[in-house]
Protein backbone atom coordinates (compact mmCIF):
# COMPACT_ATOMS: atom_id res chain seq x y z
CA UNK A 1 0.00 0.00 0.00
CA UNK A 2 1.31 3.22 -1.28
CA UNK A 3 2.03 5.72 2.33
CA UNK A 4 -0.04 8.29 3.08
CA UNK A 5 3.16 10.68 3.70
CA UNK A 6 5.86 10.20 2.54
CA UNK A 7 8.58 12.77 3.01
CA UNK A 8 12.32 12.36 1.73
CA UNK A 9 15.62 14.42 2.75
CA UNK A 10 13.38 17.82 2.93
CA UNK A 11 15.73 21.04 3.67
CA UNK A 12 13.86 24.60 3.62
CA UNK A 13 16.55 27.56 4.75
CA UNK A 14 14.96 30.69 5.58
CA UNK A 15 18.36 33.06 5.33
CA UNK A 16 20.72 31.96 7.87
CA UNK A 17 18.15 29.88 9.43
CA UNK A 18 18.55 25.85 8.69
CA UNK A 19 14.08 25.29 9.66
CA UNK A 20 14.32 21.97 8.08
CA UNK A 21 17.51 19.69 7.76
CA UNK A 22 16.91 17.05 6.06
CA UNK A 23 13.65 15.60 6.83
CA UNK A 24 13.03 11.64 6.44
CA UNK A 25 9.33 10.67 7.32
CA UNK A 26 7.01 7.92 6.20
CA UNK A 27 3.28 8.01 7.29
CA UNK A 28 1.32 4.63 6.78
CA UNK A 29 -2.75 4.82 5.63
CA UNK A 30 -5.09 4.88 8.71
CA UNK A 31 -2.28 6.13 11.42
CA UNK A 32 -2.94 8.31 13.94
CA UNK A 33 0.42 9.90 13.78
CA UNK A 34 1.97 12.83 16.00
CA UNK A 35 4.28 15.18 15.15
CA UNK A 36 5.79 16.59 18.40
CA UNK A 37 8.93 19.46 18.92
CA UNK A 38 9.50 22.47 20.71
CA UNK A 39 8.63 26.40 19.12
CA UNK A 40 10.68 26.80 15.99
CA UNK A 41 11.82 22.91 16.00
CA UNK A 42 10.51 23.13 11.93
CA UNK A 43 6.54 21.46 12.46
CA UNK A 44 4.90 24.10 10.54
CA UNK A 45 7.41 24.90 7.68
CA UNK A 46 6.70 21.00 7.48
CA UNK A 47 3.03 20.96 7.12
CA UNK A 48 3.73 23.76 4.64
CA UNK A 49 5.51 22.02 2.55
CA UNK A 50 3.18 19.42 2.19
CA UNK A 51 0.44 21.50 1.29
CA UNK A 52 2.69 23.12 -1.22
CA UNK A 53 2.54 26.35 0.85
CA UNK A 54 6.05 26.78 1.22
CA UNK A 55 8.59 25.34 -1.61
CA UNK A 56 11.31 23.33 -0.17
CA UNK A 57 15.36 23.63 -1.22
CA UNK A 58 15.92 20.48 -1.68
CA UNK A 59 13.79 16.67 -1.07
CA UNK A 60 10.37 15.36 -2.08
CA UNK A 61 7.15 15.02 -0.26
CA UNK A 62 3.77 12.82 -1.58
CA UNK A 63 0.44 12.88 -0.39
CA UNK A 64 -1.48 9.64 -1.18
CA UNK A 65 1.38 8.74 -3.60
CA UNK A 66 1.06 12.07 -5.45
CA UNK A 67 4.12 14.52 -5.65
CA UNK A 68 2.92 18.15 -4.01
CA UNK A 69 5.05 19.93 -6.58
CA UNK A 70 5.01 18.19 -9.56
CA UNK A 71 1.25 16.97 -8.76
CA UNK A 72 0.05 19.60 -6.73
CA UNK A 73 -3.69 19.12 -7.58
CA UNK A 74 -4.01 15.33 -6.86
CA UNK A 75 -1.99 15.71 -3.74
CA UNK A 76 -3.53 18.67 -2.24
CA UNK A 77 -6.80 16.70 -2.70
CA UNK A 78 -5.91 14.39 -0.70
CA UNK A 79 -4.68 16.64 1.76
CA UNK A 80 -6.94 18.33 4.69
CA UNK A 81 -4.87 21.05 6.25
CA UNK A 82 -6.41 22.68 9.71
CA UNK A 83 -3.80 25.70 10.04
CA UNK A 84 -2.36 27.44 13.13
CA UNK A 85 -3.07 30.48 12.93
CA UNK A 86 -6.87 31.54 12.79
CA UNK A 87 -6.45 33.07 8.87
CA UNK A 88 -10.04 33.31 7.35
CA UNK A 89 -12.15 36.00 5.72
CA UNK A 90 -14.38 37.83 8.26
CA UNK A 91 -16.87 39.00 5.26
CA UNK A 92 -18.21 35.55 5.00
CA UNK A 93 -20.73 32.96 7.06
CA UNK A 94 -19.63 29.64 8.37
CA UNK A 95 -21.54 28.35 6.00
CA UNK A 96 -20.20 30.60 2.92
CA UNK A 97 -17.15 29.38 3.89
CA UNK A 98 -17.73 25.63 4.01
CA UNK A 99 -19.55 26.44 0.52
CA UNK A 100 -16.39 28.65 -1.41
CA UNK A 101 -14.04 26.00 -0.49
CA UNK A 102 -15.76 23.06 -1.74
CA UNK A 103 -16.03 24.99 -4.57
CA UNK A 104 -12.71 25.41 -4.52
CA UNK A 105 -12.33 21.54 -4.68
CA UNK A 106 -14.76 21.52 -7.35
CA UNK A 107 -17.49 19.83 -5.20
CA UNK A 108 -20.75 20.86 -5.57
CA UNK A 109 -24.28 20.92 -3.99
CA UNK A 110 -21.99 19.64 -0.78
CA UNK A 111 -24.13 20.44 1.78
CA UNK A 112 -25.59 17.22 3.58
CA UNK A 113 -21.50 16.49 3.96
CA UNK A 114 -21.45 20.16 5.49
CA UNK A 115 -24.27 19.54 7.88
CA UNK A 116 -22.68 16.50 8.90
CA UNK A 117 -19.18 18.53 9.95
CA UNK A 118 -20.72 21.37 11.65
CA UNK A 119 -23.32 18.59 13.52
CA UNK A 120 -19.71 16.96 15.04
CA UNK A 121 -17.88 20.27 15.20
CA UNK A 122 -21.11 21.68 17.21
CA UNK A 123 -21.66 24.29 15.34
CA UNK A 124 -24.86 23.81 13.69
CA UNK A 125 -26.20 27.06 15.74
CA UNK A 126 -23.25 29.28 13.96
CA UNK A 127 -23.82 28.08 10.40
CA UNK A 128 -25.20 31.56 9.91
CA UNK A 129 -22.95 33.68 11.79
CA UNK A 130 -20.20 35.42 10.31
CA UNK A 131 -17.04 34.36 11.00
CA UNK A 132 -15.53 37.50 12.69
CA UNK A 133 -18.45 37.06 15.28
CA UNK A 134 -17.12 33.68 16.50
CA UNK A 135 -15.00 33.19 19.73
CA UNK A 136 -11.58 31.93 19.26
CA UNK A 137 -12.37 28.44 19.82
CA UNK A 138 -15.54 28.54 17.57
CA UNK A 139 -12.74 29.81 14.51
CA UNK A 140 -10.51 26.88 15.14
CA UNK A 141 -13.24 24.59 14.59
CA UNK A 142 -14.36 26.13 11.53
CA UNK A 143 -11.24 25.85 10.00
CA UNK A 144 -11.31 22.05 11.02
CA UNK A 145 -14.48 22.32 8.94
CA UNK A 146 -12.79 23.82 6.22
CA UNK A 147 -10.13 21.29 6.18
CA UNK A 148 -12.77 18.22 5.94
CA UNK A 149 -15.09 19.44 3.10
CA UNK A 150 -13.35 17.73 0.31
CA UNK A 151 -13.40 14.94 2.50
CA UNK A 152 -9.71 14.28 2.43
CA UNK A 153 -8.05 10.74 3.00
CA UNK A 154 -5.41 12.08 4.99
CA UNK A 155 -6.19 15.13 7.15
CA UNK A 156 -3.46 17.23 8.85
CA UNK A 157 -3.92 19.45 12.50
CA UNK A 158 -1.77 21.87 13.10
CA UNK A 159 -2.11 22.45 17.35
CA UNK A 160 -5.69 22.26 16.46
CA UNK A 161 -6.66 22.38 20.13
CA UNK A 162 -4.58 25.77 20.97
CA UNK A 163 -7.69 28.03 22.77
CA UNK A 164 -10.47 25.41 22.36
CA UNK A 165 -11.85 24.70 26.17
CA UNK A 166 -11.94 21.46 27.86
CA UNK A 167 -15.10 20.28 27.20
CA UNK A 168 -15.09 20.97 23.37
CA UNK A 169 -11.65 20.11 22.82
CA UNK A 170 -13.13 16.54 23.85
CA UNK A 171 -15.68 16.75 21.63
CA UNK A 172 -13.42 17.41 18.76
CA UNK A 173 -11.35 14.63 19.59
CA UNK A 174 -13.99 12.14 19.36
CA UNK A 175 -14.73 13.51 15.83
CA UNK A 176 -11.33 13.34 15.20
CA UNK A 177 -10.98 9.84 16.18
CA UNK A 178 -14.19 8.46 14.40
CA UNK A 179 -12.66 10.28 11.08
CA UNK A 180 -9.34 7.84 11.84
CA UNK A 181 -11.93 4.71 12.63
CA UNK A 182 -13.28 5.38 9.18
CA UNK A 183 -9.92 4.84 7.32
CA UNK A 184 -8.91 8.52 7.32
CA UNK A 185 -5.10 9.17 8.27
CA UNK A 186 -4.31 11.83 10.77
CA UNK A 187 -1.57 13.95 11.73
CA UNK A 188 -1.40 15.67 14.65
CA UNK A 189 1.21 18.70 16.00
CA UNK A 190 0.23 19.49 19.95
CA UNK A 191 2.05 20.78 22.68
CA UNK A 192 -0.18 19.02 24.93
CA UNK A 193 1.42 16.04 25.10
CA UNK A 194 -0.96 13.80 26.85
CA UNK A 195 -3.14 14.90 23.78
CA UNK A 196 -0.36 13.09 22.18
CA UNK A 197 0.08 10.34 24.14
CA UNK A 198 -3.50 9.40 24.78
CA UNK A 199 -4.33 9.79 20.74
CA UNK A 200 -1.39 8.92 18.56
CA UNK A 201 0.13 5.53 17.94
CA UNK A 202 3.24 6.49 16.29
CA UNK A 203 5.44 10.20 17.05
CA UNK A 204 8.17 11.69 15.48
CA UNK A 205 10.01 14.17 17.71
CA UNK A 206 11.59 17.27 15.84
CA UNK A 207 14.24 19.77 17.13
CA UNK A 208 15.80 21.71 15.19
CA UNK A 209 14.54 20.74 11.83
CA UNK A 210 15.98 17.55 12.56
CA UNK A 211 13.51 14.71 13.51
CA UNK A 212 15.08 12.97 16.61
CA UNK A 213 12.86 10.21 17.98
CA UNK A 214 10.63 8.09 15.99
CA UNK A 215 8.62 5.05 16.86
CA UNK A 216 5.27 4.14 18.18
CA UNK A 217 3.89 5.84 21.47
CA UNK A 218 4.66 2.42 23.53
CA UNK A 219 7.95 2.19 22.72
CA UNK A 220 9.20 5.59 23.42
CA UNK A 221 7.02 5.36 26.83
CA UNK A 222 9.10 2.10 27.46
CA UNK A 223 12.29 3.24 26.54
CA UNK A 224 12.53 7.07 27.43
CA UNK A 225 10.08 7.26 31.20
CA UNK A 226 9.54 5.63 34.00
CA UNK A 227 7.42 5.15 36.82
CA UNK A 228 8.32 8.33 39.72
CA UNK A 229 8.15 8.70 43.13
CA UNK A 230 8.28 12.12 44.64
CA UNK A 231 9.10 13.07 47.91
CA UNK A 232 9.04 15.84 50.04
CA UNK A 233 11.25 16.02 53.17
CA UNK A 234 11.39 17.69 56.28
CA UNK A 235 15.17 19.08 55.20
CA UNK A 236 16.81 18.15 52.49
CA UNK A 237 19.71 15.37 52.31
CA UNK A 238 22.65 14.14 51.05
CA UNK A 239 22.16 10.79 49.46
CA UNK A 240 24.50 8.20 49.21
CA UNK A 241 24.60 4.86 47.35
CA UNK A 242 22.55 3.51 44.57
CA UNK A 243 19.54 5.77 45.87
CA UNK A 244 21.91 8.99 44.51
CA UNK A 245 21.81 6.68 40.92
CA UNK A 246 17.57 6.66 40.78
CA UNK A 247 17.50 10.44 41.36
CA UNK A 248 15.58 12.16 38.82
CA UNK A 249 15.63 15.43 40.16
CA UNK A 250 16.28 17.54 43.15
CA UNK A 251 13.56 21.00 43.99
CA UNK A 252 15.20 22.02 47.77
CA UNK A 253 14.38 19.31 50.04
CA UNK A 254 11.72 17.91 47.62
CA UNK A 255 13.40 14.70 45.71
CA UNK A 256 11.95 12.68 42.52
CA UNK A 257 13.15 9.34 41.99
CA UNK A 258 12.82 7.13 39.03
CA UNK A 259 11.88 3.47 39.10
CA UNK A 260 10.45 0.43 37.03
CA UNK A 261 8.97 -2.08 39.10
CA UNK A 262 6.45 -1.24 42.27
CA UNK A 263 8.46 -3.10 44.70
CA UNK A 264 11.48 -0.77 43.96
CA UNK A 265 9.18 2.06 46.50
CA UNK A 266 9.71 0.34 49.54
CA UNK A 267 13.54 -0.16 48.79
CA UNK A 268 13.61 3.82 48.05
CA UNK A 269 11.78 5.27 51.00
CA UNK A 270 14.00 2.93 53.10
CA UNK A 271 17.17 4.19 51.89
CA UNK A 272 15.84 7.82 52.02
CA UNK A 273 15.29 7.15 55.74
CA UNK A 274 18.98 5.37 56.21
CA UNK A 275 19.89 8.82 54.52
CA UNK A 276 17.94 10.98 57.79
CA UNK A 277 15.23 11.72 55.09
CA UNK A 278 11.80 12.01 57.18
CA UNK A 279 9.25 12.55 54.72
CA UNK A 280 6.18 14.82 54.92
CA UNK A 281 4.93 14.04 51.51
CA UNK A 282 4.47 12.03 48.42
CA UNK A 283 3.16 11.26 45.18
CA UNK A 284 3.29 8.59 42.54
CA UNK A 285 3.75 9.41 39.18
CA UNK A 286 3.61 6.92 35.93
CA UNK A 287 5.55 7.07 33.07
CA UNK A 288 4.34 10.30 30.56
CA UNK A 289 5.25 11.71 27.29
CA UNK A 290 6.67 14.82 28.93
CA UNK A 291 9.24 12.90 30.26
CA UNK A 292 9.75 11.30 27.39
CA UNK A 293 9.87 15.00 25.70
CA UNK A 294 12.09 16.20 27.89
CA UNK A 295 14.78 13.50 28.14
CA UNK A 296 15.37 13.59 24.41
CA UNK A 297 15.05 16.91 23.72
CA UNK A 298 17.79 17.06 26.68
CA UNK A 299 19.88 13.89 24.42
CA UNK A 300 20.10 15.69 21.50
N1 LIG B 1 8.49 32.71 6.62
C1 LIG B 1 9.51 32.60 7.44
N2 LIG B 1 10.58 33.42 7.35
C2 LIG B 1 11.64 33.30 8.17
N3 LIG B 1 11.75 32.36 9.14
C3 LIG B 1 10.73 31.52 9.29
C4 LIG B 1 9.56 31.58 8.45
N4 LIG B 1 8.73 30.60 8.84
C5 LIG B 1 9.33 29.94 9.85
N5 LIG B 1 10.53 30.49 10.12
C6 LIG B 1 11.50 30.02 11.13
O1 LIG B 1 11.71 28.63 10.91
C7 LIG B 1 11.83 27.93 12.17
C8 LIG B 1 10.79 26.84 12.21
O2 LIG B 1 9.52 27.43 12.38
P1 LIG B 1 8.17 26.59 12.44
O3 LIG B 1 7.04 27.59 12.50
O4 LIG B 1 8.16 25.60 11.37
O5 LIG B 1 8.32 25.86 13.84
P2 LIG B 1 7.24 25.03 14.68
O6 LIG B 1 7.89 23.76 15.06
O7 LIG B 1 5.96 24.96 13.94
O8 LIG B 1 7.07 25.95 15.97
P3 LIG B 1 5.78 26.23 16.91
O9 LIG B 1 5.67 25.07 17.85
O10 LIG B 1 6.18 27.48 17.63
O11 LIG B 1 4.60 26.41 16.05
C9 LIG B 1 11.65 29.00 13.25
O12 LIG B 1 12.94 29.37 13.70
C10 LIG B 1 10.95 30.13 12.55
O13 LIG B 1 11.31 31.36 13.13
Amino acid sequence: MIPAIRIAGVTKRFRSLQALAGVDLEVAQGEFFGLLGPNGAGKTTLISSLAGLARPDSGTLEVMGHDVVKDYRAARLALGVVPQELVFDPFFSVREMLRIQSGYFGIRNNDDWIDEILHHLDLTGKAGANMRMLSGGMKRRALVAQALVHRPPVIVLDEPTAGVDVELRQGLWQFIRKLNQDGHTIVLTTHYLEEAETLCGRIAMLKAGRVVALDTTANLLQRFASHTLRVSLEEAITLAGPLAGKLLKTEGSTLEFGFDAFDEVADLLAGVRTCGGKVVDMVLGKPDMEQVFVGIMNQN
